[in-house]
């Protein structure tokens, strides 16, 4: 069998060399998980766990792109990364800011039709892959294929863009993307991260974020719920072994794209921040406002729990502009996150399963969306069912589609499945342990071996 081609020192002085690109293109984000080789120079005490006498070492790496603004953000955190000097960081900077200035003077197409927007809004929108596939090709040199039937220039990638776009990317970019099923990532992504990352799932109830430990014996069946734009439920029963039993079209995308409507909010961010300043009782309609101040004990409500989200809104001569940002997204992030936790919920009630995980990028590690779905789960559960987070949220998908080269075309590889993200040895095993504060939904990467089966 042949070596991998990433095996294949390049010979020059390349610090990062990128082998290996996965891309989850969704209706929201483009998710991209790459591992790139170590130099050897660098390496981190912590993890010499996941060192294996055969295995190529290296990171991987973790990385999101904002369809909009993707371009500024990557050059921001790959400048340094990848070595790019000043002057090349500024032509590219100024090229962003080009594209930017384009895109709000315009407001959209008419400028840009000069410019003929297809190529240009797909060199920009995936400038970040193109770079990554061309440091990809120069690694591993690719691109000089002696006999062309055996094409390997391709990346693996799922989502529904790995579809929309996979023609534009074969005629702009002469990179196949080689399809790989959503759902089936998903769930390779989440097992693998169940099993082989210390410290990736947690439980979120009062403020309180606790670790699991996942003991590999019992972790099927489980209810895995992404939430992306859309969401999915999917029962599953072991590797490769699963059923989408559910999903509802109010996620992710409902929570930005109304709120975007509602607030003006420019971005997501701005969306989240808002939400918690703001307070949810002034536009939704509680059991008290019903019932007079009281609780409706008799089925177990509260007089604070909600009985119509934005129902207060009916009450009154108020309009939008009345209501502060803050408060409508504080309504609609509760709203939201109430609904999913109830339908998983409910979903993992009919099949008998008590642990739920939650994936995709809808719960940004933010404490009361989590708190929210905890608690919905919590509720209608009367405490049975529990509701788990995982700290690489976004990336099951890429991190399926990465995985599947080890099933395909470039050799039998296989991830060394005791990745350690490093943490302080001394409290490793503590349960209550957090991880150093950082945002996880940026870029990240963590210490792991490839190897050849
Ligand atoms: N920076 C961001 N920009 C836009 N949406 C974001 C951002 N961060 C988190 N989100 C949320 O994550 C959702 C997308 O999640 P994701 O798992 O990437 O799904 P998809 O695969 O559909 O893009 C968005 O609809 C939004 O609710
Ligand atoms: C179509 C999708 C699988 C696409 O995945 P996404 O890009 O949202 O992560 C997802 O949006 C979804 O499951 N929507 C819910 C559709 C439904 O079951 O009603």
């Amino acid at each position: 069998m042949d070596r991998p081609r990433e095996i294949e020192a390049d010979g020059n002085s390349n610090p990062i060399q990128i082998s290996r690109l996965a891309l989850d293109i969704g209706g929201s984000l483009i998710k991209l998980v790459y591992f790139s080789r170590d130099s050897g120079d660098h390496e981190d005490p912590l993890n010499d766990s996941v060192r294996i006498s055969n295995g190529v070492n290296g990171r991987l790496h973790f990385a999101k792109c904002y369809q909009q603004y993707g371009v500024v953000f990557f050059i921001a955190n790959f400048r340094a990364e990848f070595d790019l000097s000043s002057t090349d960081s500024f032509i590219l900077g100024l090229a962003c800011a080009y594209f930017v200035m384009l895109r709000t003077l315009a407001g959209q197409a008419s400028f840009l039709e000069l410019l003929h927007v297809d190529n240009f809004l797909i060199y920009v929108i995936f400038w970040p892959v193109l770079f990554l596939a061309y440091k990809m090709k120069v690694n591993s040199g690719f691109q000089h294929q002696e006999n062309p039937t055996n094409d390997r220039s391709f990346i693996k990638a799922t989502g529904g863009g790995a579809y929309k776009f996979s023609d534009l990317f074969k005629e702009k970019l002469g990179i196949s993307l080689e399809k790989e099923d959503e759902m089936d990532c998903l769930v390779t992504g989440a097992n693998f991260l169940l099993k082989a990352v210390n410290h990736e799932a947690f439980t979120y109830l009062n403020g309180q974020k606790e670790f699991v430990q996942i003991d590999h014996n019992d972790l099927y069946p489980y209810l895995l719920v992404n939430i992306g734009s859309g969401v999915s439920m999917i029962k599953v029963d072991g590797d490769g072994k699963f059923e989408r039993v559910s999903g509802t079209s109010v996620g992710g995308g409902t929570f930005w794209g109304l709120g975007k409507l509602l607030t003006k909010c420019q971005s997501f961010d701005e969306l989240l921040e808002l939400s918690q300043r703001g307070n949810n009782r002034v536009i939704d309609m509680l059991v008290g406002d019903i019932y007079g101040g009281m609780d409706y004990s008799k089925i177990g409500l509260s007089s604070t729990a909600i009985a119509s989200s934005f129902g207060r809104a009916i009450s009154n001569s108020n309009e939008l502009h009345d209501y502060k940002p803050e408060d409508v997204s504080r309504s609609l992030l509760r709203m939201i996150s109430n609904n999913i936790g109830q339908i998983s919920y409910l979903n993992a009630l009919r099949f008998g399963l008590k642990r739920i995980f939650f994936g995709g990028f809808f719960t940004r590690g933010h404490s009361y969306t989590m708190d929210t779905i905890s608690v919905a789960v919590h509720f209608w559960s009367k405490g049975e069912a529990k509701a788990m987070f995982l700290r690489h949220e976004g990336f099951l998908g890429a991190l399926g589609a990465f995985m599947s080269y080890e099933r395909h075309s470039l050799g039998d590889l296989m991830v060394n499945q005791s990745v350690q993200i490093p943490v302080d040895a001394s409290s490793s095993t503590d349960t209550n342990y957090n991880p150093p504060e950082r945002d996880l939904n940026e870029t990240e990467s963590m210490q792991c071996s490839v190897y050849q089966a």
